[in-house]
């Protein structure tokens, strides 16, 4: 019904483009990263996050993800540099997974997926008044993509996957103060950067991408977490595990792929 859209086979990423048009643009999220075919950008100047005075809000199941929201009522948490012409107001911090042991990352570097995708989604409040309108802009919103590859405990994930229990359905909500994302960062902020979308309903060409070039590992036991989430509410009487919600790599349509030193 109406603007309804998920992973499955009745409402799956195939399928969003009779809803969002948009979805066979020139510029859709992800892609297949080829390293050696992106350009060598010396004008490319490192990503600055000033994240130490962020401030976490809650976390939240939206039925399509578990996100993470901050308060963005100022600048006390932004990301700058790189390809940026303005400091990026941090907004919220969501992940995309797989199955058991299948893949689960939207962009992939030479056709491999890792097992999940961190995005952490700005927007450019130097230019536009709100994150709603910041997100319908070319220079809209910025988004630092994470690769989170099948291996050791991270130390610091659990405490978001500690805290998924109590948001296990849709529409569910709770407290989540205090928690700052640069602990989830690897150590270097390489990175390639490419002019894209949301990778989710409505699909906006709105986001400046720069995803990570190194990894962090996470567990079979801390992505298991995510997998008891469900897409579907309390209410509901058919319970749909949440996984697999990731768009797989769109055209590139033409569009260059740079990369930082
Ligand atoms: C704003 C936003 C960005 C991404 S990448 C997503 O998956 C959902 O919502
Ligand atoms: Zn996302």
């Amino acid at each position: 019904t109406g603007n309804h859209w998920g992973y499955g086979k009745e409402d799956g990423p195939t399928l969003w483009h009779r809803n969002y048009p948009v979805a066979e643009g020139s510029r859709q999220s992800p892609i297949d990263i080829i390293p050696l075919q992106a350009v060598h950008d010396h004008s490319l100047g490192p990503i600055i996050l000033s994240y130490d005075h962020c401030t976490s809000i809650n976390i939240a199941n939206n039925g399509h993800s578990v996100v993470v929201e901050f308060d963005d009522s100022d600048d006390r948490s932004v990301i700058r540099g790189g390809p940026l012409d303005n400091p990026y107001r941090l907004k919220q911090f969501h992940f995309h997974w797989g199955g058991k042991g299948c893949h689960g990352s939207e962009h992939t570097v030479e056709g491999m997926s890792y097992a999940s995708e961190l995005h952490l989604v700005h927007w450019n409040a130097v230019k536009y008044k709100n994150f709603g309108e910041a997100a319908t802009a070319p220079d809209g919103l910025a988004v630092l993509g994470i690769f989170l590859e099948a291996g050791d405990d991270h130390r610091w994930l659990h405490v978001i996957t500690d805290a998924l229990y109590m948001v296990k359905y849709k529409g569910s909500l709770t407290d989540f103060k205090g928690f700052n994302p640069k602990c989830l960062l690897p150590s270097s902020l390489q990175y390639w950067t490419y002019l894209g979308s949301l990778t989710t309903p409505p699909l906006h060409e709105s986001v400046t991408w720069i995803i990570l070039k190194e990894s962090i590992t996470v567990s079979e036991k801390q992505l298991g977490k995510f997998r008891m989430l469900l897409f579907t509410g309390e209410e509901e009487d058919q319970r749909m595990r949440m996984e697999n919600n990731f768009r797989p790599p769109q055209p590139l349509k033409g569009r260059k792929v740079r990369s930082s030193n």
